[in-house]
């Protein structure tokens, strides 16, 4: 199957970056973007201001309003708009071709992680998950970054990684698309839970406590979803939540950052806050891990805080009060 054309769709921050990735992995490739405005200005200029101002994109990069089909699909909408995005689209565009997946969060309402989105939607499209520490500032700049890609088929999946991989960008095959996904989508409720902890002054000492018992409850949320805690020790888990519970430059920090500094969630959303996935993912975790039977008391604590049900202090206090037991 013939590897050469790429189209990303999703004119954001992570879209450009995927697509300037692919590009100098050496593919044509189609930045798709919502209406013909924007993808002349990208054309004219070769920035997409609005996504990532000052990053000069390659010539291998073409900005469209439409969608006619590539050798390789990436998605890279925000999690909630994966099943809008889809039911625009031929699924006959998508029937035996490579469909990356990478947005990373679980769809309200159905608690589906976006390959059983996609599934729904075009059904006969080939999944795959690409998740692990990368910023698109990062990625689009051409600063080293190295990602999991998971997808059913081995040999498949390395003539994926191989076709995305450049001198910068550096994929990782993996088969568990299960592990990936939930690792993705909960990484960025533990990244609001530790920004909350830095923008309440609780310190370095609670923030490396709940990355390592937020990973432990992840391991638990993966194994009762049917993927392995092995995933977890790689770029997708170890890997991104290290990257997003430590760096301001992760929007999710810096959303928790807000919580903690005492700013309703409402109120932040309200002046214009940037994507931060893990106040969507929050709430559906927490739903998840209850038809689950899984102890998720971190996901229950920021679900608290995000829908303003508890405030930090009384988070804090719960979670230290809790019945003392074996770490493992
Ligand atoms: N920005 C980053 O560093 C990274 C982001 N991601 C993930 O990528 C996903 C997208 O994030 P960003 O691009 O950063 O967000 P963003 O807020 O920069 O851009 C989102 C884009 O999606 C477009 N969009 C929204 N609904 C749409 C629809 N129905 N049809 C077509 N386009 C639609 C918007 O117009 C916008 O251009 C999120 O799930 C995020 O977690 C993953 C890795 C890194
Ligand atoms: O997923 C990311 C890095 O791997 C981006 O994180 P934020 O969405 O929190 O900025």
């Amino acid at each position: 199957m013939p590897l050469e054309t790429v189209s990303v769709i999703g004119g954001g921050a992570w879209g450009t970056a995927l697509a300037q990735a692919a590009a100098m992995a050496g593919r044509s490739v189609t930045l798709v973007v919502r209406n013909s405005d924007h993808s002349a200005a990208i054309n004219q200029s070769h920035v997409n201001a609005a996504a990532l101002p000052g990053q000069v994109l390659l010539s291998q990069v073409v900005a469209s309003a439409e969608f006619t089909g590539a050798d390789i699909v990436v998605l890279a909408v925000p999690a909630q708009a994966t099943r809008t995005l889809l039911a625009s689209i031929d699924p006959a565009l998508l029937a035996g071709r490579p469909v990356v997946l990478s947005a990373k969060g679980l769809e309200a309402g159905t608690l589906a992680r976006q390959s059983e989105i996609l599934a729904d939607m075009a059904p006969h499209a080939i999944p795959y998950v690409l998740s692990g520490p990368s910023f698109a500032a990062d990625v689009a700049a051409g600063r080293p970054t190295a990602i999991t890609l998971a997808g059913d088929d081995a040999d498949q999946t390395s003539a994926l990684a191989t076709a995305l991989a450049g001198p910068s960008f550096r994929p990782y095959a993996a088969d568990d698309r299960i592990g990936v996904e939930i690792a993705g989508a909960l990484k960025n409720v533990y990244a609001l839970a530790c920004g909350a902890v830095e923008g309440a002054q609780l310190g370095a000492s609670a923030r490396a406590a709940l990355i390592a018992r937020g990973y432990a409850e992840m391991a638990r949320m993966v194994t009762a979803m049917g993927g392995s805690a092995h995933t977890l020790t790689g770029l997708a888990g170890l890997g991104d939540l290290t990257l997003t519970c430590t760096s301001v430059q992760s929007r999710n920090y810096q959303f928790g950052m807000a919580l903690g500094a005492g700013r309703a969630a409402a109120e932040i959303l309200g002046s214009g806050a940037k994507l931060a996935e893990g106040v969507t993912t929050a709430p559906v975790a927490a739903a998840l891990a209850r038809s689950l039977h899984v102890d998720a008391p971190l996901i229950d604590a920021v679900d608290a805080v995000v829908a303003g049900t508890a405030d930090i202090a009384t988070i804090v206090a719960g979670l230290m009060s809790r019945p003392l037991k074996r770490e493992h």
